[in-house]
């Protein structure tokens, strides 16, 4: 169990880190999202031991960074954001060398750095040099390097930044094998890199926290309820007053359309409710042929948008992605857009 307790980070004047608290329990996979610049790096070297923290405390297994440094390190790998790696030593040197800095005793760094090859896929580059490694291979053995010891903690700073599509799924395969015996903290400012792989979100914005969850439960608890687009064949009274006699229709607002003899709204819908169902059968029954009806849904990626931007017009309800899949046929049988 990792506990951060109002933490604080100033370089000066500069706050980067803002009273931030939060915890992982055994086991978890935690995402530590937020754009650059947010605090994330500065967070991870406090709770490696590399930085000091100006407030707040790390605690991990109830043990203090600051109070118990050499054991709490001794539980926690690191890969930082640029693997420390000596480009002139063979994969293979390399560990061996990391061992030792590791304090792993003689008899069993042979053995350990076997191991963690296994582990990472890097037995087949084991006497390549380092300069010669693609960028995901100096990942894995970057990784590989953090498992020295078997830290029961794994803290992960962009562990696939700057890798191309197919070695960010090898790396993210990797983390969730490495998930089954340790607990892992990894950051990003990608939402996707860490969606799929990750058990829970922090969301950090300026040194402070902005949301916290399981990806699902944040997608759930700060999206909006979905807003309809519907465009009608008919005048605007037709279609007010055909609205005005479906039930859960909250409100409603003109939006502009190029559509001739037609109107278009968007209509914001009682909690809970799908009126999709309701507006077929009403506009059926009043003779307005449906031209178009759009679902918009906040994505999990519209909503870090929001809560990490600056831009006041990135306010809620302003950025959103088009649910297609809720697209009505149109009158001429097309899907509309
Ligand atoms: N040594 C330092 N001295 C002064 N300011 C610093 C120092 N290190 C970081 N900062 C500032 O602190 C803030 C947080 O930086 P940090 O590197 O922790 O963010 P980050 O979320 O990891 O960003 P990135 O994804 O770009 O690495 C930034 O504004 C950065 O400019």
């Amino acid at each position: 169990m990792i506990e951060v307790r109002d933490l604080v980070k100033r370089y000066g004047a500069h706050l980067a880190v803002d009273h931030l608290s939060f915890s992982v329990p055994d086991g978890q996979i935690f995402g530590f999202l937020g754009p650059n610049g947010a605090g994330k790096s500065t967070t991870m070297n406090i709770m490696t031991g590399y930085l000091g923290a100006t407030e707040g405390e790390v605690l991990v297994d109830g043990h203090s960074i600051t109070d118990e440094p050499e054991l709490v390190k001794r539980s926690v790998g690191y890969l930082p954001e640029l693997p420390p790696l000596y480009m002139d030593m063979t994969c293979e040197e390399y560990l061996l060398f990391a061992a030792g800095l590791k304090k792993v005793s003689r008899k069993d760094r042979n053995s350990q750095v076997d191991r963690v090859m296994e582990m990472t896929g890097t037995m087949t580059v084991r006497g390549r040099l380092i300069r010669n490694l693609s960028k995901g291979y100096r990942q894995r053995v970057g990784l590989a390097q953090a498992l020295l010891g078997f830290p029961k903690v794994l803290i992960l700073d962009e562990p696939t930044v700057g890798l191309d599509p197919k070695q960010i799924l090898e790396i993210r395969t990797l983390i969730r094998s490495l998930s089954k015996n340790h607990t892992i903290l990894l950051s990003s400012h990608i939402l996707s890199e860490v969606q799929e792989v990750c058990d829970h979100l922090l969301i950090i914005h300026h040194g402070r926290k902005v949301a916290c969850g399981a990806p699902d439960e944040l997608e759930r608890e700060l999206a909006d309820e979905p807003t309809l687009e519907l465009t009608l064949r008919g005048t605007d009274s037709q279609a007010r007053a055909m609205l005005a006699g479906v039930p859960s229709v909250a409100a409603l607002s003109p939006l502009p359309t190029r559509e001739e003899n037609a109107v278009s709204y968007r209509l914001e819908q009682a909690t809970g409710a799908d009126i999709r169902e309701d507006l077929f059968h009403a506009c059926a029954q009043a003779g307005l042929p449906i031209l178009a009806l759009r679902r918009d849904a906040l994505t999990l990626e519209d909503i870090f948008l929001r809560l990490t931007s600056d831009d006041p017009g990135q306010q809620p309800g302003v950025s959103r992605t088009p649910d297609t899949s809720a697209a009505a046929p149109t009158q001429e049988g097309e899907q509309a857009q």
